[in-house]
Formats: structure tokens, C-alpha cells, sequence
């Protein structure tokens, strides 16, 4: 099967189509990816990595409010979607997949142009720009929550499947992550990470939680800054820790996420869609700081969600301190009991089977053509 995949600008568009990818290439060797990004997103970093062919164009996104850059923006979409065809024209693909951002508007409406299938994956709650507009020409949308479809009323095709990194992360390997961490397998770790972007307000607070750790003596930390945040954080951490660094490593961004996900005991984190998903399929408890910079919103909606199941605590932003990130660890580190319980209510929660439900959605598309 040949299947293009596009989606990016951050982490939790580009992982979800790269699980799709690798289940595609798992159900049925042979089969050929091509990846359509942009140069500037995450993607054009992380997906030539995968091994994956990778072909960029260049599109910003709309401004919510009006200006000239809106104008800029319609003429770039126009030059995308002629781009896309070309890209199309060439590979032939069977199938086109996109898991939002920017840059699946003209490559997935370009494919409904030239009667390719088209699929979107929607990662949240409520969906985002470019997939509600592309929502009026693709042949199917699948959505990670079942109160999301009544944001897709423009299409018949509607499937609940879960967020793919969910299955991601069933091939994860807990000692791969120690290893890749240089730690010793077994050592309770609680993982920091402010998306995949890094969040500066969860950095700064870990930073003035540092002198609170000798209470905890046990537990080590994985601190991910965020690429754009790593000198600045690693500063402040080696000037706040004179004593006890070897129990805090800091990282700017983290490439076999699966792995170190799969040996924590901990996540402490932003309430990005695909985090959870993957999070939620490995059983993990949580303490979410959900980034009030979002449409909507919508990371507050999903931190609640998991919190109402148990499987998670939360803090909001403005309630953010170095003392209460502290207080938030410690209640879950400090009582296995409780752990364990909330373990077990993330688990309930992960759908590892959703690749393979999207995999036969992108099948029965391929039929019906
Ligand atoms: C600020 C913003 O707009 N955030 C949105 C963005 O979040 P963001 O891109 O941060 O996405 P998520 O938090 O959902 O997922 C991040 C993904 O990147 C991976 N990862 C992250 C850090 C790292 O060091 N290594 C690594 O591999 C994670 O394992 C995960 O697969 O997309 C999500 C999914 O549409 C939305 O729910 C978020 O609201």
C-alpha cells in the first residue's frame, strides 16, 4: 500500500502519523510511506530520523483576528495545494493521511482534488482549525474522544479510534529508557516534560522546587526543558543544586520518549492529547499543569478528564508555585498505595488498539476507491 502522511508543527500532530506509519508498514510490509511536512516544524527533524521519505512545503496558519498576513496566508495555501498535487501526482498514494496542523490543509484538500481517499485524525476534544475546515472534503475523520464527532457534522464518516500513540508506546522497552538515561534500572524516576515544545512556566517552577528534594531522598528526576528553554533551565538547576545534581537529569528534548514513558513512575506534564494517550496506555499516574495558551482551552478539558477517572491530579497555571509542584509530587510519590490506585485508573483508560482501528479505516478506503 502507498500512503502519504502529513501532519506537524508540534509533537502531537507528528507522532500520531507516525504511528499510523508503523502500523501500515507492520500489517503490511512493502508498503511505502511518504511523509509531507513543513521545514520549519518539528517534523523536518524528527521524521528523516524515522527513515521515513519526507517532502516539505511551505504554509503559516491563519491569524484568528484579521490582517494582511491572512491575505499572505491564502496565497501560501494556494501555492501548497499546487505543491501538493505535484508531490501527489509523482508518489501515487493509495491513501492521504493527516493528523492536524497547518500544513494537512493543502496537502489533504489537494488529495480530495485530485480523488485520492482522504482520512484525518482529530488528537482533541475540540477540533482544530485546519481539520474542521478539512472536514468538508475528506472521505472519513477519526476522532480520539466520542464527543468530538458532533464538531465533524460536515462529514458521514465519523469513527471513535482513540489516539494512536497509545499503541506507540506498546513497543516500549523500560530498559532501553535507563539505559538511554544512563540510570540504573529500577531507580524511581518522576519524568518533568512541558509538551514537546517545553513550557517555561513548569520549568521555572521545577527550578524553585529544587531545594524541596532532599525531603524526597529517594526519587531522581528527568527534566525535558524544550529545545528553546535547555540552556537557560540547565543554568538554573546546577546554580539551585549545589549538592544532589546526580538525582536530576537535565535534557532538552527526548527522542525514544516510549522508552523513558515506560520506566517512570511518574509523569508530570502539560495535558497534550497525545501525551495522555500515551500515558493513559502504559498505566502511568499523573500530576497535569495544563497550558492555558490553548484554543479553547482544550488541555484543561483533557486534564479533567483523567482526573475525574482518578488517574490523574491537576494544577492550574495560576496556581502554580515551587511549593505546590512539591506537594503534588510528594502526595503521589509518598504513597505507594495511592500510586497504585491511580495506576490502574489511567490504565482503564488507554486504547492501545487504536492504530489498528485507523489501519482498517485507511483499508476500507483503499477499497472503495
Ligand atoms: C501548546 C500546544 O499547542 N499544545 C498542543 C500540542 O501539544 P504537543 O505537541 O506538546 O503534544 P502532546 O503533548 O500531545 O504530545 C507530545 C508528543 O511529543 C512526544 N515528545 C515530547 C517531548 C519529548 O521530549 N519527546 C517526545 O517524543 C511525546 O511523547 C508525545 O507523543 O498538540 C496536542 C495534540 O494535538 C494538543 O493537545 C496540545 O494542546
Amino acid at each position: 500500500m502507498r500512503v502519504v502522511l502529513t501532519g506537524g508543527g508540534t509533537g502531537g500532530h507528528i507522532y500520531p502519523a507516525l504511528a499510523i506509519g508503523r502500523e501500515v508498514s507492520e500489517r503490511q510490509p512493502g508498503s511505502s510511506l511518504l511523509y509531507i511536512g513543513t521545514s520549519r516544524g518539528l517534523e523536518g527533524r524528527i521524521v528523516p530520523e524515522q527513515g521515513i521519505a519526507f517532502e516539505n512545503i511551505t504554509i503559516t496558519g491563519f491569524r484568528r483576528s484579521l490582517s494582511l498576513e491572512n491575505v499572505k496566508t491564502v496565497m501560501r495555501f494556494l501555492k501548497g495545494v499546487r505543491r501538493s498535487k505535484e508531490l501527489l501526482r509523482q508518489f501515487k498514494p493509495d491513501v492521504v493521511v493527516g493528523t492536524g496542523g497547518y500544513v494537512c490543509g493543502p496537502v489533504v484538500y489537494a488529495a480530495s482534488r485530485l480523488g485520492i481517499p482522504t482520512l484525518i485524525h482529530e488528537q482533541n476534544v475540540v477540533p482544530g482549525l485546519t481539520n474542521k475546515f478539512l472536514s468538508r472534503y475528506v472521505d472519513g475523520v477519526a476522532v480520539s474522544f466520542a464527543e468530538s464527532a458532533s464538531h465533524f457534522k460536515n462529514c458521514s464518516n465519523v469513527v471513535y479510534a482513540g489516539n494512536p500513540c497509545a499503541t506507540r508506546v506498546l513497543h516500549a522497552d523500560g530498559r532501553q529508557g535507563y539505559e538511554s538515561l544512563g540510570m540504573k534500572p529500577g531507580t524511581p524516576f518522576v519524568l518533568i516534560v512541558g509538551g514537546s515544545g517545553g513550557a517555561r512556566a513548569l520549568n521555572d517552577a521545577f527550578v524553585r522546587m529544587l531545594p524541596l528534594l532532599k525531603k524526597l531522598p529517594e526519587v531522581h528526576f528527568v527534566f525535558v526543558t524544550g529545545e528553546r528553554f535547555y540552556k537557560d533551565a540547565e543554568d538554573a538547576v546546577r546554580r539551585e543544586l549545589r549538592e544532589g545534581t546526580d538525582r536530576v537529569k537535565v535534557l532538552p528534548y527526548i527522542g525514544n520518549m516510549p522508552d523513558v514513558l515506560a520506566a517512570s513512575s511518574l509523569y508530570v506534564g502539560r495535558a497534550g492529547a497525545s501525551f495522555l494517550a500515551e500515558v493513559t496506555s502504559l498505566g502511568l499516574p499523573s500530576l497535569l499543569v495544563p497550558s492555558p495558551n490553548v484554543t479553547n482551552n482544550h488541555q484543561e478539558a483533557n486534564a479533567r478528564s483523567l482526573m475525574n477517572a482518578g488517574a490523574a491530579n491537576m494544577i492550574l497555571e495560576r496556581e502554580l508555585s515551587g511549593e505546590a509542584l512539591f506537594a503534588g509530587i510528594d502526595s503521589i510519590m509518598g504513597d505507594r498505595t495511592r500510586r497504585d490506585a491511580m495506576s490502574e485508573s489511567s490504565r482503564n483508560l488507554g486504547m492501545p488498539e487504536s492504530a489498528a482501528i485507523i489501519y482498517d479505516q485507511i483499508v476500507g478506503l483503499q477499497r472503495k476507491r
